[in-house]
């Protein structure tokens, strides 16, 4: 874009931003405006002192590793922001006193940090390791530069802005209610136009490669994107109240709405949470194990049915409502044949190492990546079992679904994001290893420590919660009261606060040496340039 017309844009947009946030209606589009609005005016000043500097030529033979650095940072800034949220929210549910409404008059109460812990580890967490990894990827595997200059950079920030946006809409009260897509109507215009930027960049990038396949990581993180778009859509179609208020009005109403917002709910997890980290998978494990991927045919065959089934999956998050029972059996009955699919991609995961074993006793990296694709196989098998409906009636509303959630969450997506971000540092900063695999192993027990007391007490705790809910006495009276449920969770709260504690830990130990491999290593020869493999 020409540096005129950035800079009109620029300055329109703050305009527009001061004078929405002069007639808001409520505190949190204020702030978010006021967001906007120093956004768009620091970038105007930033770009207009440099009007008459020179542009430097772009290197189409070199790749632009910048904008991945940059998603590498973020990805373990957030992960460490998210997981606190998290062990914060555990300590609430375990020591209620802890919600200090009394001081912060209910800021940070239970309610407020959920979601907003949810987006940070999903969202800001999940989402730029994929962004950074997809980047870096179709880089690779195309033998090309990021298609559309500095768009690569639009999308990156475009992100943190949307991120920043949301989390101080939900502390100051403006969410639509609906699970992991609670941001408003305003927001999520701003998302829909990064992402379709994101689109362009990675789809650009594939039009131009020099490679003759596609390769299948590619396939999944295109998958990714083009999916979440249109799932991004529809449900948050709304009408603003007004356009100075974050208020808006859903279009679907009823049963319709909750069935929309878990076809949402559900293809999140099966694509953010699912493809885009299947396409991590496809990459960094045979990178790190040094060994072709195990079956290209096995990848086709899953990839297929794991996209066409995961759609119509999203009634098992409705078992037993006002929706239609056949709607539910349909939901049930696809959640079951996911099943195989998912674990085909589990197979050929796992698979990769054949012959490459031994390097699990001496590589703490690709450990953690195997652990990963165990814990990633384990959730898909518990996922169908929890959508019978008979399971169901037992396990919904309890914490067995938190426990289910956070063997995916802290073991599938955590895991493998920690397994690619080692991957990435030295070679993205030119370094020849990193600071200390011996801090690796560190990282790998405490997480992996950490997330099997979550996944263990949530069990105990929400199949326990569930029986004491169901038990009636020989006159058909309940037996428990729901307090009488919740107090004896307590021990089991505790226990999932040490685990999280643990993995949190893990984190911290892997920024620092994330950092020192950074700091401290001796930097060698530049980076590599855009070849094709054949
Ligand atoms: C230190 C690590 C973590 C801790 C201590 C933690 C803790 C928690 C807590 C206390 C809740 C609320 C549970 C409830 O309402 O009963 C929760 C919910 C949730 N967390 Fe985490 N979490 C952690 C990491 C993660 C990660 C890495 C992810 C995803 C990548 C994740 C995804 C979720 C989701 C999706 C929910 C909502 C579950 C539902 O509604 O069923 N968490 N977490
Ligand atoms: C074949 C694969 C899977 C199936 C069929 C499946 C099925 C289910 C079912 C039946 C529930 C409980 C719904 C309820 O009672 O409310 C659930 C909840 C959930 N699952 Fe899975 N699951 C699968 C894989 C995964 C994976 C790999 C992850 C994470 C990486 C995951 C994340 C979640 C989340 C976040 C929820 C909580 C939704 C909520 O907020 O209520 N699932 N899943
Ligand atoms: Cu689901």
């Amino acid at each position: 874009m020409s540096d005129y017309l950035k800079l009109g844009v620029l300055g329109l947009v703050a305009l527009i931003a001061a004078i929405a946030a002069n007639y808001a209606r409520d505190l949190a589009f204020a702030v978010n405006m006021a967001i906007v609005m120093l956004s768009a005016g620091g970038l105007f000043i930033y770009y207009l002192r440099r009007t008459d500097e020179p542009h430097p030529d772009i290197n189409e033979s070199e790749y632009a590793d910048g904008v991945v650095r940059a998603g590498v940072i973020a990805t373990v800034v957030w992960g460490l922001v998210g997981f606190l949220a998290g062990l914060t929210a555990a300590a609430q549910l375990a020591w209620p006193a802890l919600n200090l409404t009394d001081i912060f008059g209910g800021y940070l109460n239970f309610g407020k940090l959920r979601p907003l812990h949810t987006s940070a580890v999903i969202f800001a967490f999940g989402g730029n390791a994929l962004i950074a990894t997809s980047f870096y990827v179709v880089q690779r595997t195309s033998a090309a530069r990021l298609w559309g200059g500095n768009l690569a950079w639009f999308v990156f920030w475009g992100y943190q802005l949307f991120i920043v946006l949301a989390a101080t809409g939900y502390i100051l009260g403006a969410t639509q209610s609906k699970e992991y897509a609670e941001p408003e109507w305003h927001v999520d215009l701003w998302l829909t136009i990064v992402w379709l930027a994101y689109l362009a960049v990675f789809l650009g990038t594939i039009m131009k490669r020099r490679e003759p396949h596609i390769y299948v990581a590619n396939w999944f993180y295109l998958a990714f994107i083009v999916t979440i778009a249109m799932l991004h859509v529809v449900n948050n179609l709304a009408v603003p109240v007004s356009v100075f208020g974050s208020k808006s009005v859903q279009l679907f109403a009823g049963v319709q709405d909750a069935m929309t917002q878990w076809w949402y709910g559900h293809n999140a997890v099966g694509f953010f949470l699912t493809a885009g980290f299947l396409g991590m998978m496809y990459y960094f494990i045979p990178k790190q194990a040094e060994r072709p991927v195990y079956s290209y045919k096995l990848s086709i065959i899953h990839f297929w049915a794991l996209i066409f089934l995961y759609i119509w999956a999203g009634p098992h998050h409705l078992h037993y409502t006002a929706l239609p029972d056949w709607a539910s059996t349909l939901g049930m009955v696809f959640s079951i044949i996911l099943w195989m699919p998912s674990w085909g991609g589990m197979i050929n995961g796992l698979m990769t190492l054949s012959g490459a074993w031994d390097k699990l006793r001496t590589d703490p990296v690709l450990r953690m990546m195997v652990v990963a694709v165990g814990f990633y196989g384990m959730a898909t098998f518990e996922g169908p079992m929890m959508s019978i409906k008979a399971v169901n009636s037992l396990s919904h509303y309890t914490d067995w679904t938190i426990g289910h959630v956070h063997s995916g969450a802290l073991g599938w997506n955590g895991m493998i994001t920690f397994g690619a971000l080692y991957y990435l540092v030295p070679r993205l900063w030119g370094r020849a290893q990193l600071y200390s695999v011996q801090l690796v192993s560190w990282h790998f027990w405490l997480a992996t420590i950490g997330l099997v007391l979550y996944a263990a007490s949530m069990w105990v705790s929400g199949i326990m919660e569930g029986l004491m809910w169901r038990e009636v006495d020989s006159q058909g009276f309940l037996v428990n009261a729901f307090a009488d449920t919740v107090a004896a969770k307590y021990a089991m709260n505790v226990v999932r606060f040490l685990g999280g504690a643990l993995y949190l830990a893990g984190a911290v130990v892997m920024a620092w040496n994330l950092w020192a491999t950074v700091n401290r290593q001796p930097r060698i020869h530049s980076g590599p340039v855009a070849v094709p493999a054949e």
